[in-house]
């Protein structure tokens, strides 16, 4: 079978809504070639190290590449993604560039293209994300593995958002707490919260692909005793209290529900938010401090911010 690659140099911040955006319009795999993944240290405890070529990145920005197969429908797929692409200015979100590129690849090559992008990798003091296919043997006996299929609904993992939600958990979360994931996707926050000791955890998307990736990969990782994935918009409706919630979304979202996190959290529950990017930081701390939050702690990853916030 032909694939396409679509490639769109766009900017960091733009990198979760228009993967979302690809990921929707039915792309198998999405690859970001970011210069920063040059400079960072990588760790041969984990697996292979794997050679980057400076020349498949781009000099500012980053290249966000998807695979979609070669149809009829194409040309309109490809218009849509486009129009989905130029909407997230009213979002006020920098696209740089924004230019788009098609190439034909073939099956051989896209099933490696991607695939060679996701390795074992340590997220935070015990947890490391392996892709489904790689054998892994854990360093140490308190090491905790998630595995999951990067091809599946967003999230790969090893997202800077992510892993600052990952990290959050680990050091927030008391063992037999609840939890609820707004904005779930691939499940990984709500897999890491069941592992890390959480009694239950209420996983929600707007997304049904992102509903459906939660429940198998919390099954894949032997924790859907534990985690429940739902639809739902956000918070809208819920009534549940939970001792954590943590959210990876866009700063303009999470800025839409921290009154009803407000409510749902018991007194002294903590809000673990994420997805903000640095130029948006001041407006979420505002927006959880009006809900009644105290600011506990504001954490950084190259442009990205999480704020954790406390339920006095
Ligand atoms: C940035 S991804 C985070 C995925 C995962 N939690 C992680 O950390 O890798 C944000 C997710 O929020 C979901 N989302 C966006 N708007 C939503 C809404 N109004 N209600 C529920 N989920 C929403 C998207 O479908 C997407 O799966």
């Amino acid at each position: 079978m032909k694939w396409s690659e679509l490639c769109i140099h766009t900017t960091n911040e733009a990198i979760e809504p228009v993967s979302n955006i690809l990921h929707e319009a039915g792309a198998s795999g999405v690859v970001i070639e970011d210069p920063q993944d040059m400079v960072k240290e990588r760790d041969s405890f984990f697996g292979e190290v794997y050679e980057l070529n400076p020349a498949d990145y781009p000099e500012d920005g980053v290249y966000v590449k998807a695979y979609l197969p070669v149809n009829s429908f194409l040309g309109e797929t490809v218009d849509e993604i486009k129009h989905s692409i130029n909407n997230l200015v009213v979002y006020d979100i920098d696209l740089g560039e924004n230019n788009i590129t098609i190439s034909e690849v073939n099956e051989e090559e896209w099933a490696t293209a991607w695939k060679k992008y996701y390795k074992p990798v340590k997220i935070s003091e015990k947890i490391t994300i392996i892709p489904t296919w790689e054998e892994y043997e854990p360093v140490s006996s308190d090491e905790l593995i998630i595995e999951l299929d990067p091809g599946m609904a967003f999230g790969t993992g090893t997202h800077p958002t992510t892993v600052l939600s990952i990290q959050a958990i680990e050091q927030y979360l008391e063992k037999g707490e609840s939890v609820i994931d707004v904005g779930s996707g691939s499940g990984v926050l709500s897999i890491a919260s069941a592992l890390l000791g959480a009694e239950t955890v209420h996983a929600y998307d707007l997304d049904d692909v992102a509903v459906k990736s939660t429940s198998i990969n919390s099954k894949l990782n032997n924790v859907q005793h534990i985690v429940h994935s739902e639809q739902n918009d956000l918070l809208k409706g819920v009534e549940m209290e939970a001792d954590v919630i943590v959210s990876n979304i866009l700063a303009e979202i999470i800025v839409q529900f921290t009154d009803d996190a407000y409510r749902l959290l018991k007194p002294g529950g903590m809000f673990i938010t994420s997805g903000i990017i640095q130029g948006k930081k001041d407006v979420v701390k505002e927006r959880l401090q009006q809900s009644g939050f105290e600011i506990v702690e504001v954490n950084q990853m190259e442009d990205w911010i999480a704020i954790i916030a406390k339920k006095a």
